[in-house]
């Protein structure tokens, strides 16, 4: 039998964008890209990982403990495979900075859903492969505009006790750390996850909406920027971020964009106040940098669980990094971060077969 070879490639994604906290994602052209090759005739039976780009030295090599292939056995368990078929050599190359808030998580784990479904050529279609990314990312923002494309928004579905049962499987059994514990047993696969428990809706996006993403040199694990949040929030905080939310997702389709509708409707009580203290200048910024004192800006806000900040502007674009960078120097000690300029990828998570 002669190899197969196909390439995956998955976009970095923003989530939140001010008040959407858990609920949208906007997906964006930096990329980790997956150059697979199965060779039956091999006789590796884990996957062989080679890794460039960010991260390189932090991204394991064994695929037992790597985010993407751990991701893929997932898939194949929870679909009848036992293990990894033979002779699979994987070649990474990844441009999603990590624990900067640009989803790199998220798209390891949509890479990761894509991978499992071409090993097994198990033929499952992208709102499926949602429920499995929802097994590992309990919030669906970043895995649903990784997978999907655009700007995104999602929810999770109320489950019945026995869908329930199935979906709070630890993610200990989902995805076992290497080596697993003394009990953990190979030979049981785990359940496939209950049906259409994340459900998505794709809005426009106006094509005047520039974005900027200014990256700082240092990671936020997005575990400790969700340890911080409160378990409760008051009526008032939670009526203003539905009340902008409700807006924003409008307001941003429209052409040409109103910048005092979306400047407002990015404003945030939900997530940004209480991730103050883990990113140091991070108020300086959001205060100094407005649509009066940059001509162009709309928006400003964190992405994802930070540090990165993103902007969103018709015009002005490079005045907005250089402000916010110098922002971050004199009020936050921040002496090093990197502005993108990036696109809205329309198409999401891809698998091209050669
Ligand atoms: N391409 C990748 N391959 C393997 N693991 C990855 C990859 N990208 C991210 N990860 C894992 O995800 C972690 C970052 O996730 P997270 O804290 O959610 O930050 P973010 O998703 O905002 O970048 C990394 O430290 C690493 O463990
Ligand atoms: N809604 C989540 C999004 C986390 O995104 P990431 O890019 O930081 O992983 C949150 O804000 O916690």
């Amino acid at each position: 039998m002669s190899a197969r070879k196909f390439t995956i490639t998955v976009p970095c994604t923003s989530s939140n964008i001010g008040p959407g906290f858990d609920v949208v994602g906007l997906s964006l052209s930096l990329y980790l890209t997956l150059k697979v090759t199965v060779d039956p005739s091999g006789s590796n039976t884990s996957p062989t990982l080679a890794y460039t780009g960010l991260g390189a030295e932090e991204a394991p090599l064994d695929a037992y403990k790597n985010l993407t292939t751990r991701t893929a056995l997932y898939v194949l368990r929870s679909n009848g495979h036992t293990a990894f078929p033979v002779g699979v050599s994987i070649d990474v190359h990844n441009e999603v900075p990590f624990g900067r808030g640009l989803g790199s998580s998220g798209a390891a784990v949509v890479a990761g859903l894509l991978l499992g479904n071409e090993l097994g050529q198990l033929g499952l279609g992208k709102d499926r492969l949602l429920d499995h990314a929802l097994m590992i990312e309990r919030h669906p923002d970043n895995v649903t505009a990784a997978l999907m494309g655009g700007f995104v928004g999602s929810y999770l579905l109320e489950l019945s006790p026995a869908e329930e049962e199935r979906r709070d499987v630890p993610l200990s059994e989902v995805i076992p750390e290497y080596p697993p514990n003394a009990s953990f047993d190979w030979g049981t696969n785990p359940p496939s996850p209950p049906k259409n428990i994340g459900h998505y809706i794709r809005f426009g996006w106006a094509p005047e909406i520039k974005v900027i993403a200014i990256i700082p040199d240092f990671q936020v694990s997005t575990a400790s920027a969700r340890s911080v949040l409160p378990e409760t929030y008051s009526k008032k905080d939670l009526i203003f971020n539905l009340q902008r939310l409700a807006v924003l997702t409008t307001a941003l389709t429209r052409s040409p964009p109103d910048e005092f509708l979306i400047y407002q409707a990015m404003q945030d009580k939900v997530h940004q106040p209480y991730r103050k203290n883990l990113i140091p200048g991070l108020n300086d910024v959001l205060a100094s940098v407005t649509p009066k004192t940059h001509p162009g800006l709309l928006g400003i806000c964190l992405s994802g669980a930070g540090p990165t900040i993103l902007a969103l502007a018709t015009g002005g674009v490079e005045k907005i990094a250089e402000d916010v960078i110098r922002t971050f120097r004199e009020k936050g000690g921040i002496e090093r971060c990197d502005a993108k300029f990036l696109k809205v990828t329309e198409e999401g998570a891809q698998v091209t077969h050669e």
